[in-house]
């Protein structure tokens, strides 16, 4: 995946007076590798992460569109694609929006709630492999088998994350973008859910790319980072890199805050 110069917006009835979400970013994410990105709220990290997984309108309101610049993605460029071309993307790309447990299909039990991307790909897919490749996935993200006819309500907040982690895996995309995916979850929990993203990358050697508000877990991902500060991006490299020679006043606020968090305390 390459982005070059990309700028981002969203609809508006005024075109003229958008501030751009996302304004000229540029960098690349290479097959098998996690590319962390950090950057605090309303920095533009949601809508990169949305437009990279190829979730993007071609004018419907909510979704973001791409302005200016490139977004290539296994070789096709996404501006300007066609809703069919996006598709086909799509399904090659695996997708967990921010707290994307919480927006399970209520009605739908476990099971039925991973599979759902194999019936939205083709209908007629037969249904006994798809339950296999389900309870394949359930148990990797470390849920017992049993769970797969329980409803969404009856899981706790951690364990429909990796529901949705699940999910969106189902399809064996070839690059995994995760959106904030310990955001909401019990801090005890949090590492497992990073450890089961990190295990899932390993076994299926596919490309990610997290957003995180959290420097520590960018840590625990990735050696790479891409820090984003108002719709730019003020560091891009190796995470001891950015922070060792940081150029820029946000991302020293991060080292002066990293080296306060790994200074051993005293008294
Ligand atoms: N659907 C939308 N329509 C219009 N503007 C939006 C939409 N979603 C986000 N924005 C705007 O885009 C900017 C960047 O938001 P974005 O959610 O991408 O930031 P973020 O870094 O992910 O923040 P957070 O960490 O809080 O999720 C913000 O100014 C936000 O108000």
């Amino acid at each position: 995946m390459r982005a070059h110069d990309l700028s981002i917006r969203y609809p508006s009835r005024h075109p003229d007076s958008t501030v751009l979400p996302v304004n000229g970013v540029s960098f690349t994410v290479r097959e098998g590798e996690i590319l962390a990105i950090v950057g605090e709220t309303g920095s533009g990290k949601s809508t990169l992460a949305a437009t990279i997984a190829g979730h993007i309108g071609t004018g419907e309101s909510g979704y973001p569109i791409i302005h200016g610049g490139s977004l290539s993605v296994f070789g096709r460029e996404l501006r300007g694609a066609t809703r069919k071309a996006l598709d086909r993307t799509n399904f090659r790309i695996g997708y967990l929006p921010q707290d994307a447990g919480s927006f399970l299909a209520p009605r739908l039990t476990v099971g039925e709630n991973v599979a759902l991307p194999i019936f939205e790909r083709d209908r007629r897919f037969n249904q006994t492999e798809a339950g296999k490749a389900v309870a394949t996935l359930i148990d990797s993200v470390r849920l017992p088998l049993a769970m797969m006819n329980k409803y969404p309500h009856e899981l706790s907040r951690g364990q429909r994350q990796r529901v949705a982690i699940a999910r969106s895996l189902i399809l064996e995309p070839e690059i995994f973008v995760a959106d904030d995916p310990t955001s909401g979850i019990d801090v005890m929990v949090r590492d497992a859910i990073l450890d089961t993203i990190r295990e899932l990358q390993q076994q299926r050697s596919f490309s990610a790319v997290v957003v995180t508000p959290d420097l520590r877990e960018v840590r625990f991902l990735s050696k790479s980072v891409l820090v984003m500060h108002r719709g730019v991006i003020v560091g891009n490299g190796l995470i001891d890199d950015v922070l060792d020679r940081p150029d820029h006043p946000y991302v020293e606020g991060l080292a002066v805050a990293w080296d306060h968090e790994a200074a051993p305390t005293h008294g």
